[in-house]
């Protein structure tokens, strides 16, 4: 069988304080949407900056086509994986533009400047974000949504084989969820792996087709999103009984009263 993009062995993750909970053997491959879905603190973040290798874990290994995070070059990982952050701290002022070639580093030598592909790559990214009429104003005037779009698009500028989102609906309007869940599809439908961490079940039931469930003390269970997204399972996860239905062919999931 294919190496999966993205795999874990007995991966522990370091939440401060907490017992190890279970060990996550995952496997990304190609073509798959995975949410991660749990409470407030429950890791979901902690376990994204893992598989992303920003973060130490307890115990276990992740592996990127089949070699461990601590093997690769950071230069080549980055062509591999992408992340895009919940909340992303001010760095120096950057355009938007200059914002979005940064995802085109990995791709050149350390003191190469961006060509006229980059650059190309770059706008192409902004466009498909519909940020692009943006790309010279400074990133600290953009509003929440703008900037989260402004992410995602450095993120697709970068051209990775693995998406690691921690919640890139956050901040979107309405269409702009739905944009950005069906950009991450159309991704996965192109071969990479994503994986993200959300909050909204109902986005999770349209676009995801894998779902892990990651509950306070660190138990964790996952598995196609059709058996994961139950009521019950969901229920118990959020402490909050819930309501399902069908329309479209797509579950959806109203809190009870
Ligand atoms: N550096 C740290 N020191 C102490 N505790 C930490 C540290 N980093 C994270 N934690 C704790 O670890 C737990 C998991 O945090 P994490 O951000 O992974 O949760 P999450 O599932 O992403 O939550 P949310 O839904 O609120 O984004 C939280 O209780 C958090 O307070």
């Amino acid at each position: 069988m294919e190496t999966p993009l993205l795999h874990t062995r007995q991966l522990v993750i370091d939440v401060p304080g907490r017992a190890d909970g279970r060990a996550l053997d995952l496997t990304v491959r190609a073509g798959e949407v995975w949410g991660v879905l749990g409470p407030n603190g429950a890791g979901k973040t902690t376990l994204l900056h893992t598989l992303a290798g920003l973060r130490q874990a307890r115990s276990g290994d992740v592996l990127v086509r089949g070699t461990p995070l601590s093997s690769w070059r950071r230069r080549a990982l980055a062509r591999e994986l992408a992340v895009v952050f919940q909340e992303r701290q001010e760095g120096f002022p950057a355009t938007v533009m200059e914002t979005a070639l940064i995802g085109r580093h990995p791709w050149l030598s350390p003191w190469q400047l961006e060509g006229a592909e980059d650059i190309a790559l770059a706008r192409a990214a902004l466009s498909k974000l519909s940020v692009a009429h943006l790309q010279a104003r400074s990133l600290a005037t953009l509003s929440g949504g703008e900037r989260q779009r402004v992410a995602i698009a450095t993120a697709l500028a970068q051209a990775p084989s693995v998406w690691l989102a921690d919640e890139p609906t956050n901040h979107l309007d309405l269409h702009h969820q739905v944009a950005v869940m069906a950009l991450l599809a159309e991704q996965a439908a192109a071969g990479c792996g994503v994986l993200m961490c959300l909050h909204d079940l109902n986005l999770a039931a349209r676009w995801c087709d894998h779902i892990l469930l990651l509950y306070p003390d660190g138990e964790a269970c996952f598995g196609p999103a059709d058996t994961m997204l139950v009521p019950e399972a969901l229920s118990r996860l959020y402490g909050q009984p819930l309501l399902v239905t069908e329309i479209d062919g797509t579950r959806v999931f109203v809190p009870g009263r």
